[in-house]
């Protein structure tokens, strides 16, 4: 339909897509996921095994089935992507230009996992429909709200000023959570949220009077948690050290791509797979995913003063019972527990009632969030271009 939107969400292992339509009610979405492993796409109720190699076959298997259920990409309003690492400069969404474009492939070489996939994306809607107005919504932008002393490395102030700072990412997640907050729990948002966002990339974020003041990622989104493929933390002297032995390329691949849930297990990083191997070396790559999360929260909570609920999103956070269970028994600390009958069947509400501090689930809403962004923007440029 001619005012349709199209959404698609390029994550580290997936593709996820929504059509919604003018009022943003959602009229089809799906998902590619474990792209590059065992593979599988559904869209609307359909799911099925297929082969994705990689993200650009991903994408043409996607753009072949959204066909094959009435939505051709010339007959829509405008795409929206979401776009990982929006450097310095890029904290509000914007109609992708040539300019813009430029300035996202600047940005590769920090979201290596990401921007690239971004891209691909921009790029193959520009080939297959040139006149479609494309917009990015960006995942660092919710942090721009973090004080300079959280965004600071402590390096000499030139290298900030070179873009060698941390920026933090899963910002739509972020700000869609605030958004969703009243709807979901049915309460106001809590002065400080510790938001959990446990997909294949993991972060956290301090989420104090609804802006973010801290979060685990940093230059890259390679930083903090132990993640699918991502070693989180590391020692910089140990990355070195690597360089020297192995070389930089050999090292970025180990980091970014053979380390975390991976490179501990060496079975997979999927945690599904990793939870249902049951070795006892999936049982420590599970312990250290939860320690490290936990670890992290203290300092979220440090960052914020405290912590009056805590929020699970992304696929790990809302559908790993077991992983919620072990995280929230690190953080009895903290005043948070469970109710195991509610985590059990992953209700929104997860505490008990004499719970001082709140814990949910609200499902990760990127594409909403973008979609909004395509929605004021789209409006804006059609205005702007009848003047
Ligand atoms: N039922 C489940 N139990 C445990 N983990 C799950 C479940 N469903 C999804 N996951 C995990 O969620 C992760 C993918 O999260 P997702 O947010 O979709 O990824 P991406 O970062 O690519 O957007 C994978 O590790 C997957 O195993
Ligand atoms: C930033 C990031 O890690 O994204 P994803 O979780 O989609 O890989
Ligand atoms: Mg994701």
């Amino acid at each position: 339909m001619r005012n349709d939107i199209l959404i698609l969400n390029a994550g580290s292992s997936s593709i996820k897509l929504t059509v919604f339509d003018h009022a943003l009610k959602t009229r089809l979405s799906g998902v590619a996921d474990a792209i590059g492993g065992a593979a599988r796409l559904r869209i609307g109720e359909q799911m099925r095994a297929l082969p994705m190699a990689d993200h650009a076959g991903a994408l043409r298997e996607i753009f072949d089935a959204l066909a094959s259920h009435g939505v051709a990409l010339n007959g829509l309003a405008a795409v929206g992507h979401r776009v990982v690492h929006g450097g310095a400069t890029l904290t509000s969404p914007q109609r992708i230009t040539p300019d813009i474009r430029a300035e996202i492939a600047a940005c590769i070489p920090l979201a290596p996992l990401h921007n690239p996939h971004n891209l691909a994306a921009i790029d193959e809607v520009a080939r297959l429909a040139p006149e479609l107005p494309q917009f990015a919504s960006f995942d660092t932008a919710f942090h721009a709200s973090n004080p300079a002393v959280a965004t600071h490395y402590a390096l000499p102030p030139d290298l900030a000023q070179r873009g060698l700072r941390r920026y933090g990412f899963h910002g739509l997640s972020y700000s869609a959570l605030v958004r969703n907050w009243p709807a979901v729990t049915t309460t106001p948002l809590p002065k400080r949220v510790l938001a959990c966002h446990l997909g294949n990339g993991a972060s956290l974020c301090a989420i104090r009077d609804g802006q973010s003041v801290a979060t685990t990622m940093g230059y890259s989104p390679l930083a903090g948690l132990t993640m699918g493929t991502r070693c989180g933390d590391i020692d910089a002297n140990a990355v070195l050290k690597l360089v020297e032995e192995q070389g930089l390329e050999a090292t970025r691949a180990l980091l970014n791509n053979g380390s975390g849930l991976l490179g501990l297990s060496g079975q997979s990083s999927d945690m599904r797979a990793v939870a249902e191997n049951g070795s006892p070396r999936s049982v420590f790559t599970i312990e250290h995913f939860c320690y490290w999360v936990a670890r992290h929260a203290g300092s979220m909570a440090a960052a914020m003063g405290g912590c009056d609920a805590i929020v699970f999103t992304g696929g790990i956070g809302e559908n790993a019972v077991a992983v919620r269970a072990q995280i929230i028994a690190h953080l009895g600390w903290l005043g948070a527990e469970i109710d195991s009958a509610r985590n059990t069947v992953s209700s929104a509400r997860l505490h008990g009632d004499k719970a001082r501090v709140g814990v949910w689930i609200i499902a990760a809403d990127e594409e909403r969030e973008i979609a909004h962004d395509v929605a004021r923007l789209g409006t804006a440029f059609r205005d702007a271009s009848m003047c």
